[in-house]
C-alpha cells in the first residue's frame, strides 16, 4: 500500500470574523494525492475551511486565523501564516475553483495565458503551450480549439467551469480546492465535471466541498464532517458503505 504523506497539517486552527468564531480547534491533515471531501450543513464553515489553505479569509476585514497551518513541500515544511511563503506563490500552489465559474471578461485563450504571463511572468509562447495542455487535461480542448479568440462568456456553464479548472491546472498547483464545483450547473454539466474530477484523482491532491453524498461515496478517500465550525467526524468512505448505517443516516439528514 502506498505510503500516505500529508500536504497540509492544521493544529488547533480557528477563524474568527470581527470576533465571531467561524472555525474552532481544527486538527487535521490533508493527504497528498488523495481526495478529501468536506461535508456538513449549510453554515458549518466548509468554505471558510477551504479559504484557510490559501489565506483567502485574509481578504475579509476583521478576519483572524489562529493556530498553526503547515504546508509540506519537497524541501521541508513552510508555515503560510508566518510569512514563510510569498502570497502569490501560495495562491499558485493552492488552486481554487469556486461554486460559480468566474471566467475573466476576455477570450477563452487569454483566460489562461493572461494570468500566467502577467502574474507569473511566463513567456507568451510557453503560456500558450501550458494553456493547450491544461485545456486538454480539463477535457475542453476539442470544444474550444477553433474558437480560442472567442469571449469566454459565450461558453456554457459547464464549459466555463472546465475553463476555470484549466486555468487553475495551468498554474501547476500542488492542491486543488473545489468549492461545490457542480452546484451551479445543470445535471449533465455537473456529471461532466464529476467525471473530470475522477480523472484527476490520484494525480492531484483534491479538497472538495460537496453536498452530494453520492459523489463523495464515489470519489472521496477521506471525508471530514464539520458541525458548527468544528470537526464533527473524520471518516473513510468505507465506513459509510454499509458498515455504519447510523453515520450514513446522520449524514443524509444533513442534506
Ligand atoms: N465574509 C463573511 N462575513 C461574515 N460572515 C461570514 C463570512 N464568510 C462566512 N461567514 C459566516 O461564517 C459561517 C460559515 O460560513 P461558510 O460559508 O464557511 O459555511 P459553509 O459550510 O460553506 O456553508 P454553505 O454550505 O451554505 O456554503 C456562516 O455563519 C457565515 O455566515
Amino acid at each position: 500500500m502506498e505510503k500516505m504523506t500529508p500536504l497540509f497539517t492544521l493544529r488547533d486552527v480557528g477563524v474568527a470574523l470581527n470576533g465571531k468564531r467561524i472555525l474552532s480547534a481544527l486538527n487535521l491533515e490533508i493527504m497528498k494525492n488523495r481526495a478529501t471531501f468536506v461535508m456538513g450543513r449549510s453554515g458549518a464553515g466548509k468554505t471558510t475551511l477551504l479559504r484557510v489553505f490559501n489565506r483567502l479569509n485574509d481578504c475579509f476585514p476583521g478576519c483572524t486565523t489562529t493556530g498553526e497551518v503547515q504546508l509540506h513541500r519537497d524541501h521541508g515544511v513552510v508555515r503560510p501564516y508566518s510569512g514563510d511563503i510569498p502570497l502569490p506563490e501560495l495562491r499558485r500552489l493552492v488552486g481554487m475553483v469556486f461554486q460559480h465559474p468566474n471566467v475573466l471578461p476576455m477570450s477563452i485563450g487569454n483566460n489562461i495565458v493572461m494570468p500566467l504571463a502577467t502574474v507569473h511572468g511566463v513567456k507568451r509562447a510557453d503560456a500558450m503551450d501550458a494553456a493547450r495542455q491544461a485545456l486538454k487535461e480539463a477535457q475542453l480542448w476539442d470544444e474550444v480549439r477553433d474558437r480560442l479568440d472567442a469571449d469566454a462568456r459565450t461558453l456554457s456553464g459547464g464549459q466555463q467551469q472546465r475553463l476555470c479548472l484549466a486555468r487553475t491546472l495551468a498554474m501547476k498547483p500542488s492542491v486543488l480546492l473545489l468549492d461545490e464545483p457542480t452546484s451551479s450547473l445543470d445535471h449533465k454539466a455537473a456529471k461532466g465535471i464529476e467525471e473530470l474530477l475522477e480523472t484527476l484523482k490520484g494525480r492531484y491532491t483534491l479538497v472538495v466541498v460537496s453536498h452530494s453524498l453520492d459523489f463523495a461515496l464515489r470519489l472521496a478517500d477521506d471525508i471530514i464532517v464539520l458541525r458548527e465550525g468544528r470537526t464533527h467526524r473524520h471518516l473513510l468512505p468505507r465506513e459509510l458503505k454499509g458498515e455504519s448505517a447510523a453515520i450514513l443516516t446522520e449524514l443524509e439528514a444533513m442534506y
